[in-house]
């Protein structure tokens, strides 16, 4: 679904991925692993065309992303939930989930929405400010399905939430993967991905340092561990 060849970016003068090669196929979960500081947000961004200085190819069903605009891009099918998970603290829950616009066909309609995320519905009248952590990011995962997004960039969305919480995004995952959306998980937490993800990369100073099918990722999880510095 997506090929990125030989990708780098810049923030200024600052040369922040270097050479990335990365394929993503349609369907899969892939996940990108990497300390604090790697490059992955900066990779997600690459994809949405968010950075000023890029060079490489990024083909997404055959249309190089890097030469699109960022509404280009979204209107293809592909998603950003960020870091921050950006929920609007003054909305409710429902404007927040209604807010941005359907940009293609075949979004989920609402009533699948409030299957998959049960909390979501009881909170529909809560105001942004209002949610937990966990809440937060079902809901701004909830809100890239309603725009008919097929291709989900999640960047951390385990990210200082409970034990519990995390199985349950990870349920989440699995079940939004089972419905044929295709992913890319950024992520700190090996154990998170470690049952969830098709592909497993990792990265280091803004370059591929190794690629794991599933069946290979528990044999070597020390070697991942000690990447990410656990
Ligand atoms: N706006 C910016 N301007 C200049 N440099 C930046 C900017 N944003 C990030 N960087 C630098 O780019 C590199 C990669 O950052 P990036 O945010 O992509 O890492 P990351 O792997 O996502 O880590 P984190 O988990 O901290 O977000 C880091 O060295 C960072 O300091």
């Amino acid at each position: 679904m997506l090929e990125i060849r030989d990708l780098n970016a810049w923030y200024g003068e600052s040369h922040v991925l270097h050479g990335l090669d990365m394929d993503i196929p349609e369907g899969k979960v892939v996940t990108l692993l990497g300390r604090n500081g790697a490059g992955k947000t900066t990779m997600m961004r690459t994809i949405m065309g968010l950075m000023g200085k890029t060079t490489g190819t990024l083909t997404y069903q055959g249309v190089d992303l890097l030469k699109l605009r960022p509404d280009q891009i979204a209107r293809r099918g592909i998603a950003l939930c960020p870091e921050d998970r950006a929920i609007f603290p003054s909305l409710s829950v429902q404007e927040n989930l209604f807010l941005p616009p359907i940009i293609a066909k075949g979004g989920m309609e609402i009533d699948h929405i409030y299957k998959l995320f049960p909390n979501i519905r009881e909170r529909a009248s809560s105001r942004g400010t209002q949610l937990s952590g966990g809440e937060q990011q079902m809901l701004a995962i909830a809100r890239i399905l309603r725009t008919g997004a097929r291709f989900l960039l999640l960047d951390e969305p385990t990210e200082g939430l409970a034990p519990v919480i995390v199985q349950q995004i990870a349920r989440t995952i699995k079940e939004i993967k089972a419905l044929g959306y295709t992913i890319l998980l950024v992520e700190q937490n090996a154990r998170f991905v470690e049952d969830l993800a098709d592909i497993h990369y990792l990265i280091e100073n803004g370059a591929i340092v190794d690629r794991m099918e599933a069946a290979e990722f528990a044999a070597n999880i020390d070697r991942v561990d000690k990447l990410l510095g656990v």
